[in-house]
């Protein structure tokens, strides 16, 4: 056969079903949410998403060679209600951004509109045993979308957007020695759309119940700059990481619904 070459830069998304077929699959994510075809569920309000996170749940940034990462200690960072059958804990959260200066870079898209950058908050269900069990299983996971967009600092993202200059390299790792609450990272207005997904990255599990806040955030053009100490493998060398997002998939008549 011909000679498997081994790509030492990881492939682009269109290239991921070559060696994860599922990124084909029924339940892909990201996805567009067309908001005219979200369906307000009454449910979802009438049993609101709680969020309750601790302050001190935050362990370390670390550059995971595809964007930040800050680990979190589980312990009392917990989410329930909403579209979730049970109790969820936090375990990361990062983010997907674009070029410098660009306004592409999320990977959920409203009504074909891109933002700067996307943070994730990572969550697994309490009804398994860890994460790992949690990853691949259809209700394991549930991801808190934050759309970033471009406006005044935001106070609550700066301590974590100040240690990005710390960890420009793989699996380079800072620990976070002050209190930190996730929290302050959510708009005020607790709106969001709803849907069955899957992880937006490989191995593209389709694990994921997405929320995803229908108000951005606003960053400054610094922080979203800051996103930039990162570094990663590029096919010319080391370089800024950027556009670590995946394009919106097929929503293969799955339902979105809304708060
Ligand atoms: N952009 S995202 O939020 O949809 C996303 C994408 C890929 C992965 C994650 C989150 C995290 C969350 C749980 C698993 C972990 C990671 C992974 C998968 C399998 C095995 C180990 C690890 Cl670390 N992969
Ligand atoms: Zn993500």
């Amino acid at each position: 056969g011909f000679l498997q070459v081994a790509s030492p830069v990881p492939q682009g998304p269109n290239k991921w079903h070559e060696q994860f077929p599922i990124a084909k699959g029924q339940r892909q994510s990201p996805i567009d949410i067309v908001t005219s075809n979200a369906k307000v569920d009454k449910a979802l309000s009438d049993n609101p998403l709680k969020v309750s996170y601790s302050n001190n749940c935050c362990q370390s940034v670390t550059n995971t060679g595809a964007s930040f990462q800050v680990v979190v200690d589980g312990a009392g960072t917990e989410i329930s209600g909403g579209p979730l059958d049970s109790t969820y804990k936090l375990v990361q959260f990062h983010a997907h951004w674009g070029p410098l200066g660009g306004d592409e870079g999320s990977e959920h898209t409203v009504d074909g509109v891109t933002y700067p950058a996307e943070l994730h908050l990572v969550h697994w269900n309490q009804k398994y045993k860890d994460v790992g069990e949690a990853v691949d299983k259809p209700d394991g996971l549930a991801v808190i979308g934050v759309f970033f967009s471009r406006g005044k600092e935001h106070a609550g993202f700066k301590p974590i957007s100040d240690l990005f200059a710390k960890v420009p390299r793989k699996a380079d790792k800072v620990d976070i020695s002050f209190n930190y609450d996730p929290a302050c990272l959510l708009p005020a207005r607790r709106d969001y759309w709803t849907y069955l997904g899957s992880l937006t990255t490989p191995p593209l599990f389709e694990s994921v119940t997405w929320i995803v806040m229908k108000d951005p955030v606003e960053v400054s053009a610094e922080q979203l700059a800051a996103l930039r100490n990162l570094l990663w493998e590029t096919p010319s060398g080391e370089g800024q990481m950027c556009n670590n997002y995946r394009p919106p998939q097929p929503l293969q008549g799955r339902l979105v619904r809304s708060t």
